[in-house]
């Protein structure tokens, strides 16, 4: 038998969560560690629950005895009523993805942010972060664009098909970091904004294997522009082969995949996680076609 102190009973809720890497890439660092830990998909299609049932199903596994949870579409924003707290940037980010549940309260940190953070600045250390175009604004784009900010970027474009979204995030990114410029262009301007911009951030799902294609001209880039993907299905996408046959710096979208779960796995164990092992672990997994 084991207890709430003794192992970890940890879940991922979310549409479609079935096929996650990030219940693997836990569980195989956990038992690196000797630690018991059970990580499972709660996945919403699966079990025909809507979004906004994600309070109910936080409530019921507090009485099962789960420790915490990954959380992911369509719950980052509707789970943030029923917590108890929240970090102060997943506050202000208006997004949790890990909910701790300590003596019978619901705690919401914020990793894909962090996850991001942590890649920038161990993936491509020392890049120029003056001025930045970032192409996708939505549920991605908005932790990334977080962490640029965070990071010290000073201009920010942000570029989306979705003219009043890109708007939006734009002026609420602007109100979090007013020292900082954060503006909405359109994707005609793409080529202007990065003829003087030192980086490319794309959030968008082109060069996923079910969109794939390049999502922006590879002759806009060139040797100087460092440019970061979070498309990892597949880790080597369109995008990520023209920056490095370039001479670009180059960050795959496996760093924030295994980013957040890396600084999720050290909140709920409080042990330090082996950042390189996760990634290996991860890279075996797409490798393997999972
Ligand atoms: N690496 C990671 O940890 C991680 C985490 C979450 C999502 N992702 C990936 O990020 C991608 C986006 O996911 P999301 O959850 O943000 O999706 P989303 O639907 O919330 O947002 C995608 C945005 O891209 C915009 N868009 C689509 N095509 C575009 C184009 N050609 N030009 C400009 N804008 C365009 C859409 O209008 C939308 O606003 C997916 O490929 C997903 O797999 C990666
Ligand atoms: O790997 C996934 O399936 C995730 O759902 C991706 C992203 O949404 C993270 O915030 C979750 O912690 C895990």
């Amino acid at each position: 038998m084991s207890t709430l102190a003794e192992s970890y009973l940890v879940g991922l809720i979310g549409d479609g969560v079935t096929p996650s890497l990030t219940p693997p890439m836990h569980e195989a660092e956990a038992d690196a560690h000797g630690i018991r830990y059970l990580y499972r998909p709660i996945d919403l299609a699966a079990i025909g629950r809507p979004g906004s049932d994600v309070g109910t199903l936080l409530s019921s596994a507090r009485e099962l005895g789960f420790n915490a949870f990954n959380i992911t579409h369509p719950c980052k924003q509707l789970v943030l009523m029923h917590l108890d707290s929240v970090s102060v940037d997943a506050e202000r980010l208006g997004a949790v993805n890990t909910v701790l549940i300590r003596d019978g309260r619901f705690h919401g940190e914020n990793t894909d942010f962090s996850g991001f953070a942590h890649a920038l600045r161990t993936g491509l250390p020392g890049v120029a972060l003056d001025r930045v175009v970032q192409l996708g604004a939505g549920g991605a784009g908005a932790a990334v664009a977080y962490a640029l900010l965070a990071s010290g970027v000073r201009h920010l474009t942000l570029i989306d098909l979705d003219a009043e979204r890109t708007r939006e995030r734009a002026a609420a990114l602007a109100a979090l970091f007013p020292d900082r410029a954060v503006v909405a262009a359109s994707p005609d301007d793409i080529g202007h904004e990065l003829a003087a911009a030192d980086g490319l951030v794309h959030a968008t799902p082109v060069g996923m294997h079910q969109h794939p294609g390049m999502p922006v001209d590879a002759r806009l880039l060139s040797p100087r522009h460092w440019v970061a993907d979070v498309v990892y299905r597949p880790v080597e996408t369109e995008l990520v082969r023209a920056a490095v046959a370039l001479g670009c710096r180059v960050l795959d979208g496996g760093h924030m995949a295994v980013g957040q779960a890396v600084d999720a796995f050290r909140l709920i164990t409080g042990v330090e996680p082996d950042a390189g092992r996760m990634r290996h672990h991860f890279l075996d997994l797409l490798a393997k076609g999972l």
